[in-house]
């Protein structure tokens, strides 16, 4: 479980990015973070691993209070947190196996990661997160040889080897089409649920957003303007975060899924409130 108390980041340039947030995401929630450009979610995000210092309050994860800890403490805590990016951060001239595995880092040390000793056990685990995520098949495949969807479920098996009690993932289908960005949020929030993760999702794809998580932080200017079931997103709400535009004018997103919905129906569960 992931507690914030208090958390305000002032940058040196006097931008007060986060301004006194304050919320916990209990184990197995999938939380997304919305809200318009500037509006503090990679700096909410980055003050939870503390690769941004926040300027005052607390973030306790697991029982650890990640704000207080340095050196060691701090790698053990950050090892609790596994990360998801928008550009995938793989190492491309190495395999997927290899890219997997890169996850036990913080256990196994460098060098053994660097000569590529990994214990029995990490790589069985490997193997079945490849399966879990459909990629068993492409184990020796070089990173630069995927798809943008096979990146990112390498990235998810990778920070899945962390053993993590946190996910923070970060605009995780901005680079993929429709269909794959669907099956990727499915794949998180499955995986966060099974395994009884938190995970706060950085995502401005709101209709993406609301068909698959449980709940959704609206942040505007630093401030937290909504908190509530994704079902809650009223026009009204979304215009409290993002101000005045008119939600019902459908956007000219292509959507080609094969289970079920066109874009359509995304705009019509937005204006509609409701949660499929
Ligand atoms: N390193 C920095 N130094 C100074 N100000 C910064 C820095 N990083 C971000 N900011 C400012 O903090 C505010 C929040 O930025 P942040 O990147 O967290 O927003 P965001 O919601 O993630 O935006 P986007 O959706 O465009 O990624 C903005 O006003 C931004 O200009």
């Amino acid at each position: 479980m992931l507690t914030m108390t208090g958390v305000s980041k002032r940058y040196d340039t006097g931008d007060l990015a986060l301004n006194d947030i304050t919320l916990t995401v209990p184990a197995g929630q999938v939380m997304a973070l919305i809200g318009p450009s500037g509006a503090g979610k990679s700096t909410l995000i980055r003050c939870v691993n503390r690769l941004i210092e926040p300027s005052a309050g607390k973030v306790v994860l697991d029982g650890d209070d990640i704000t207080r800890v340095r050196g060691s403490a701090l790698r053990l805590s950050r090892r609790k947190i596994g990360m998801i990016f928008q550009n995938y951060a793989l190492v491309e001239r190495l395999s997927v196996m290899e890219n997997v595995l890169s996850g036990r880092l913080a256990y196994v040390g460098f060098w053994r990661s660097y000569l590529r000793r990994y214990p029995r056990a990490d790589i069985q685990q490997a193997f079945h997160l490849l399966e879990r995520v459909g990629l068993e098949s492409m184990f020796d495949k070089r990173g630069d040889e995927l798809s943008g969807g096979q990146k990112q479920r390498v990235g998810i098996a990778r920070a899945l080897m962390q053993n993590p009690k946190l996910l923070l993932v970060d605009e995780p289908t901005a680079s993929l089409d429709p269909k794959t960005s669907r099956q990727i949020m499915r794949l998180i929030c499955e995986l966060c649920r099974e395994q009884k993760l938190a995970a706060i999702i950085n995502i401005h794809d709101v209709a993406l957003a609301q068909q698959f998580v449980d709940r959704v932080v609206g942040l505007r200017a630093g401030s937290m303007v909504f908190d509530g079931h994704p079902s809650e997103l009223s026009p009204a709400v979304l215009t409290s975060i993002y101000g005045e535009e008119d939600w019902s004018v459908p956007t000219d997103t292509d959507n080609n899924d094969d289970d079920d919905s066109g874009t359509d129906k995304l705009v019509d569960t937005l204006v509609a409130g409701s949660h499929p």
